[in-house]
């Protein structure tokens, strides 16, 4: 039996490539420096794999894999047509002063976002694959075996937009210039290289493919021809389908993950049969606890039944992006649940004592054994996770839905707030300064006093506050600047949640989140943001909005404990924001926004389970906000633009208003609306904040323009597409500038 893995975190054990990024970004520092820490990067992340049977090459990106590939293949959007290497690279990622960047979505059911290729018929697909071969050629230098990690064709071509061309024609031209970069590694890496062919799209089922299976099948025994090693991995959820079509192919492997895909037990005889090597996914790579290894051994035995050991390598069921480095420099934490806790490093120690396990019984280990064995044990009982009263309040049923019909809220709302017609706002957060994330290390280490730290903050949101007034925004906010994540925020605040110092995980490019960890039953504490909306409402005539974390989001951007159905946990957080909107309302802030940025991506990859998940999720939502009066106004926002599949799940959660993520994407998305007659306010963003451009008023209104051709302007109104926490100063205040005016043009013209 072997061990392996999918791909290691990237970012470092101390965030290190991001902010060799951002100072070169910045100009601050060579290339040659971001070259050669990103070479020491790599060493010591396979230093960590030294273990496995193989290290993972190609995992290792300066933004993002799909990317890397785009730019392999020679993907070069017209707008960049002047730009090379490096420059062309980040411009495809960030935008570029010759043009934006290529959209960003999210990577399945995940909170990674990869940067969405641009096929063209007219692209030219000139080949460039030294990213890959350099990194290959280092690991062979220190003497390891190399796994390439490449995504694979299929995921990549659907998961790409197409830009110009017919879909059958573009398809074909990008598998032969895929088939070539294939010929080109072997060319230039020797023949039998290993290389891991990530397709998780197959983990949808095959209904997607917009060719026939033998398209499929042949493809990769092209692949195989040419001399490559191949083995098909998908995750997050089971392949069944594919597995029967891959079985059938030269491929040498299939790997599988048989937590979230359990039913990939389902094709073991399929499997057996196809005498391939079986990847088995039974270590969890998307969570962080530790393992109960019991439930692996027996897993694995089901597994052995039919797959003879020879054939099995075990893995992490997903590669390990998605989760912490190490819990090594974890010193605050509650030191009982950093013990039932697993990251990147200690998942690959459980793989390898499994391994040894396996081969030389658990008598041979039985001290390290034994110490997972209780573990789990003192988890599984400990009352730091059982809070009766919070487990009684959570069980008891509960209505959720508003009282009043949206049409008379509406009403009522608008005789009360009195906005103009495309009222203007913001997602929320304003730039974090260097002075604000200062003072918040220098209050949580005992530097300086809470009341310093207040004051610090209240001048923020006094300067946020003029600078909205001053430049005419109709809805202002006070910007976030206590909240360093806004999931953390919410987290620190509610029992139950227990946070890193260090554990973070890559969201996009170089930024990285601190997933919260829930280890046990939620309930809020005291109220948690209260205090920072008054003091800002106190400073303006103008509506303030409350801004929350809707319990969704916060379930899905947080480590959820395994030992409770999800839709448990996100009761118990809805409970707890239902009592925070009560206060706000108290406390007479008319609008309060509960972000579900993140609802999204809770979205079961299977259809055959999105109702279930659909159910819950808007349910919780509700159960939140239907506290609210009606003629206090509840504002989502969702971080994506494409509703057609969720449009009915987007109306039923009944926000008065809801801002969503059109810059990068075209306004086609927004015509579901139109579509289903959705008769509630929307703010497609106007402009992008994931690029440091700058959009012109011109640009604006242009944008603007092309949204009241799809939506009546009653119910339009006008923000950027997402919070502004990860912008500059300099950036943000000439680009909402841009929109106040741009906004104003277009109404004296309406
Ligand atoms: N209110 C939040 C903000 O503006 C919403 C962000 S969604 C990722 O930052
Ligand atoms: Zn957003």
């Amino acid at each position: 039996m072997s061990i392996s893995i999918l791909g290691f975190p990237r970012i470092g054990e101390h965030r290190e490539l991001k902010f060799a990024l951002e100072s070169y970004w910045a100009n601050e520092s060579s290339l040659e420096e971001l070259e050669s820490l990103a070479q020491s990067l790599r060493k010591k992340h396979w230093e960590a794999q030294k273990d496995l049977d193989f290290v993972c090459i190609n995992d290792f990106s300066y933004y993002d894999n799909v990317l890397d590939l785009a730019y392999a293949l020679g993907v070069k959007p017209k707008r960049f047509k002047d730009l090379e290497g490096l420059e062309l690279y980040f411009a495809m990622a960030r935008g570029h002063k010759n043009g934006v960047a290529c959209a960003m979505t999210k990577w399945f059911n995940t909170n990674y976002h990869f940067v969405v290729p641009e096929l063209d018929i007219d692209n030219k697909y000139i080949l460039n694959i030294d990213f890959i071969t350099k990194q290959y050629k280092e690991a062979l230098q220190l003497g390891y075996t190399p796994k390439i990690s490449l995504i694979g064709f299929f995921t990549f071509f659907h998961l790409s937009h197409i830009v110009n061309g017919e879909k059958q024609e573009v398809f074909e031209q990008v598998k032969t210039a895929y088939l070539a970069l294939i010929d080109a590694l072997v060319s230039a890496l020797g023949k039998e290289i290993v290389i891991e062919f990530s397709e998780p799209i197959f983990a949808l089922g095959l209904d997607f493919l917009i060719c026939e299976t033998t398209t499929l099948k042949n493809f990769y025994n092209t692949l195989v021809k040419k001399g490559v090693k191949a083995i098909v991995s998908t995750f997050f959820e089971h392949s069944c389908e594919a597995t029967e079509i891959l079985s059938q192919t030269e491929i040498y492997g299939i790997g599988l993950d048989f937590l979230y895909g359990s039913k990939n037990l389902n094709s073991l005889d399929t499997l057996a049969k196809s005498g391939k090597a079986v990847f088995a996914g039974i270590i969890d790579g998307r969570n962080i606890w530790i393992s109960n290894l019991e439930e692996k051994l027996a897993l694995i035995e089901k597994i052995t039944k039919k797959i003879p050991q020879n054939k099995l390598t075990l893995t992490t069921s997903c590669s390990l992006l998605h989760i912490p480095y190490s819990k090594n420099t974890e010193s605050k934490m509650d030191s009982e649940i950093l013990s039932w806790l697993s990251f990147s490093v200690e998942k690959i120690a459980e793989l390898k004592l499994l391994n040894q396990v396996l081969k030389d019984g658990i008598q041979n280990h039985k001290t390290q054994w034994e110490h997972y064995i209780t573990l789990n044990q003192t988890r599984k009982n400990s009352l730091k996770i059982h809070n009766k009263e919070v487990q009684a309040r959570a069980n008891s049923t509960q209505e959720a839905k508003r009282n009043v019909s949206f049409k008379e809220r509406i009403k009522l709302q608008q005789e009360i707030f009195n906005l103009p017609l495309l009222p203007t706002t913001t997602i929320g957060s304003f730039p974090q300064t260097k002075e604000i994330r200062n003072a918040r290390k220098d209050y949580k280490s005992g530097k300086i006093t809470q009341e310093i730290y207040t004051q610090i903050i209240k001048d923020y949101i006094k300067d946020c506050v003029q600078f909205q007034e001053e430049i005419g925004l109709d809805v202002l906010v006070h910007g976030e600047p206590e909240r360093n994540d806004m999931v953390e925020y919410f987290g620190e605040q509610l029992s139950g949640f227990v946070f890193s110092q260090n554990g973070w995980v890559q969201s996009y490019g170089s930024r990285c989140v601190k997933p919260p960890i829930i280890y046990g039953d939620v309930a809020r504490l005291q109220p948690m943001t209260i205090q920072w909306s008054v003091y800002a409402q106190s400073l303006t005539q103008k509506i303030m909005k409350g801004m929350l974390t809707g319990p969704v989001t916060i379930l899905n951007w947080s480590f959820v404990r395994d030992d409770l159905p999800r839709s448990s946990v996100c009761k118990q957080i809805a409970l707890g924001i239902a009592d925070e909107i009560n206060d706000l309302q108290n406390a007479k802030i008319r609008i309060i926004q509960v972000d579900e940025a993140a609802f999204k991506e809770g979205y079961p990859l299977r259809k055959e389970n999105i109702r279930e998940y659909e159910e819950w999720a808007l349910y919780c939502f509700r159960l939140a906000t239907r506290i609210a009066l009606p003629q206090t106004q509840i504002h989502t926002h969702m971080c994506y633009s494409a509703f057609n599949d969720i449009i009915k799940t987007i109306e039923a959660m009944d926000a008065d208003v809801i801002t969503i993520e059109t810059a990068r994407n075209s306004n086609k998305l927004l015509r579901i609306f139109q579509e289903v007659g959705y008769d509630k306010q929307i703010g497609p963003g106007v402009y992008d904040i994931h690029s440091p451009r700058i959009p012109s008023v011109a640009e604006i209104k242009e944008q603007i323009q092309a949204i009241l051709e799809v939506l009546p302007k009653e119910q339009v109104w006008i923000n950027p597409d997402c919070g502004l926490k990860t912008r500059k100063y300099e950036e943000v205040k000439p680009s909402l500038k841009n929109m106040v005016e741009a906004t104003k043009e277009i109404l004296q013209n309406l």
